[in-house]
């Protein structure tokens, strides 16, 4: 599996924690960036990792912010992206199992690393069910074609 991160300062240092646990796993990823804790603007951040995703290089995401929430929306503004806020872990293993949710978001400023790891692991192990969760998945993306033509 090869992944995409962001952040933005509020999420820099989740994010390097969690890119030192797929190191330790051999998990293939790209750092887009923030590198530092000086501010930027979330939507930045989640603008290259969800082209990123959506574009096929990469098989999914991960962005983090304060609170998660923003870079989510950000990301969600890509066609073809089912970005997730989960802070707990059943949220995180539904998001892949019926949202097919292809990039996780979270908030290091909600969450501590530990949950936050697990959140991860969850996410990354869970695959979509398929099923009759198919054709909802599938309106979500009419959705975007009835909107962004
Ligand atoms: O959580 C966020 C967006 O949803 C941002 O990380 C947060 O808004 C940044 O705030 P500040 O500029 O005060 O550090």
């Amino acid at each position: 599996m090869k992944l995409a991160l962001g952040s933005d300062h509020g999420g820099f240092r989740m994010k390097e924690m969690i890119k030192a646990y797929l190191r330790t796993e051999n998990i293939e990823f790209e750092d887009f960036g923030t590198a530092d804790e000086n501010a930027v603007d979330y939507p930045d951040f989640a603008e290259k990792v969800a082209e990123a995703v959506a574009g096929g290089l990469y098989d999914r995401g991960i962005l983090i912010c304060g609170t998660g929430i923003g870079i989510g929306i950000a990301a969600n503004k890509v066609p073809g992206i089912r970005a997730a806020l989960c802070h707990d872990v059943f949220s995180a293993r539904a998001s892949r199992e019926h949202n097919n949710a292809n990039i996780l978001t979270m908030g290091e400023r909600v969450i501590g690393p530990g949950l936050a790891l697990e959140i991860v692991k969850t996410w990354l192990a869970a695959e979509f069910s398929g099923g009759r969760h198919a054709c909802r998945v599938e309106k979500i993306a009419e959705l975007e074609r009835k909107y962004y033509k």
